[in-house]
């Protein structure tokens, strides 16, 4: 997203120690000329036929974007947006690969229907975590910085705050906390004529979120235009997602399109427990270099691994749902900007998080879900927290037994995608093949060189 625009990005990039470097500026000037090639390719979801001028926004929206560095819609941006701005306004079911700029997409719809000269909740995202409610309320709230007088609001659990009214254009929170302040008078919903979901199907699936969020829709007014948006649809939830958003745009994807070219998907073959502890710690030289996120199943894993990467003198940081708000909130601003480099979590952070700088994901655990049966959705959004809007990044699943090899090949059957095994046995070879593709990911390269320098 937006906060972690161009400098951000610049700084943490220029930090990585991995032999002669190209110069900043032409680090940026790589990324772009590799951004410019990939949304020219009509076959690429960063592909778009038209500017952002054609697509209708208020001058205003288009100095935002062009701040933020954006040059061209992707293609999720370029089909959805047209359908989002026609009225009377119309439901929206969408879906696009991870990192394709879904945000900015619904934000846009958003702040294009705003009323500035009525300071009251006009528009409200829900999303499944406090920290990419944080960060898509960055990115509305930079967009629409030349909207003089916008004002935006985050309404997700914050106890110095608890009796706080919400007079503000915008809501971007979790559901239970909107619900509880709906229901406390302090968000007062009449005004409202746009709902959005974000990571909507994990939002209507869970048990607890999706009774949260249908009790949130209830409390609005009925003529609301309803949006939808994830990277993953999966069929369990399409019924409830076409019932929560009637007569909807829908805008999807099969599940074989999903995989990025950009994610090198690989996997290491571990002989049980400890030999999986041992190969991390292997990779903990690499996995700082730029910046790693480790996904484990259980909160306990993640302090228990947290705590004894930290026992032998590794700089770890932990995030799960274990720890209060404003701890969270200092570990992922951390994170962000740097200054954490590798960061264990849980699911509580898979989805929708946008930190350009991630080069490497592991999958300590590989995903399973509450019946214990192999995730690819949750597999997919994991491994999209790099490779994001056109950059390349590596995802590492480790297996450590027959159970947990048959479900990754489950998922990677799921995707129709290819995972190449790494042999740790050669070390050199690995390390070499990393180095590069962080290197390469720097210097803008394409997508087939990268896959010979995996491939050999
Ligand atoms: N048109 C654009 N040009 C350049 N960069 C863009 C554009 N649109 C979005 N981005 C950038 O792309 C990155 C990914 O966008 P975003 O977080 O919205 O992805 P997403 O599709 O919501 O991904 P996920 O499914 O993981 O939530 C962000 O850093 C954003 O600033």
């Amino acid at each position: 997203m937006s906060s972690e625009g161009g400098a951000a990005e610049s700084q943490v990039d220029g930090t990585i120690p991995t032999g002669p470097e190209p110069a900043l500026q032409d680090v940026e000037a790589n990324v772009e000329v590799k951004l410019a090639d990939l949304q020219a390719d009509p076959s690429n979801p960063l592909y778009s036929a038209q500017s952002f001028q054609e697509l209708n926004l208020s001058p205003e929206l288009l100095k935002g974007i062009y701040q933020m560095n954006f040059r061209k819609p992707s293609k999720i941006q370029e089909k959805a947006l047209p359908l989002l701005l026609q009225n009377p306004p119309t439901n929206m079911i969408a879906q696009s690969q991870s990192g394709t700029g879904k945000t900015a997409a619904f934000s846009l719809n958003i702040l294009s229907r705003i009323d500035l000269n009525n300071i009251s909740p006009q528009a409200l995202v829900l999303a499944p975590s406090r920290e990419l409610a944080r960060q898509i309320l960055g990115v509305i709230t930079h967009m629409g910085q030349f909207m003089a007088g916008l004002i935006t609001m985050p309404a997700i659990p914050d106890p110095t705050k608890r009796n706080q009214k919400y007079e503000a254009h915008v809501l971007v929170g979790t559901p239970g906390t909107v619900m509880d302040m709906i229901r406390r008078r302090l968000i007062d919903p009449k005004p409202m004529k746009i709902l959005v979901l974000d990571e909507a199907d994990n939002m209507l699936d869970q048990q607890g979120l999706g009774e949260q969020c249908t009790r949130v829709k209830s409390m609005l007014p009925k003529q609301i235009q309803t949006v939808l948006f994830s990277a993953t649809f999966p069929q369990r939830v399409i019924d409830y997602a076409n019932k929560f958003a009637p007569n909807a745009n829908v805008l999807t994807l099969a599940h074989e399109e999903l995989t990025i070219e950009g994610i090198k998907q690989l996997y290491i073959d571990c002989e049980g427990d400890t030999d999986k502890y041992a190969t991390l710690l292997k990779f903990y030289g690499l996995m700082s270099q730029a910046s790693s996120i480790i996904f484990v199943r259980t909160r306990r894993t993640a302090l228990e691994l947290q705590q004894r990467m930290e026992a032998e003198g590794h700089k770890v940081a932990q995030l799960s749902g274990a720890l209060e708000g404003p701890e969270r909130d200092r570990i992922i601003d951390q994170f962000r900007n740097g200054e954490a480099k590798v960061l264990i979590t849980t699911n509580v952070l898979a989805r929708g998080i946008d930190i350009q700088s991630v080069t490497m994901v592991i999958n300590y655990d590989i995903p399973l879900d509450a019946r214990n049966q192999p995730d690819p959705e949750t597999y997919l959004h994991r491994i999209g927290r790099t490779g994001r809007f056109g950059r390349v990044g590596v995802a590492l699943s480790f297996v450590h037994d027959r159970a947990s090899w048959q479900a990754l090949n489950d998922i990677a059957t799921y995707f129709k995608t290819d995972l190449h095994a790494v042999d740790i046995k050669d070390w050199d070879a690995v390390e070499e093949m990393v180095q590069k593709i962080i290197k390469s990911s720097r210097a803008g390269k394409s997508t087939k060189e990268m896959t010979e320098i995996i491939t050999g």
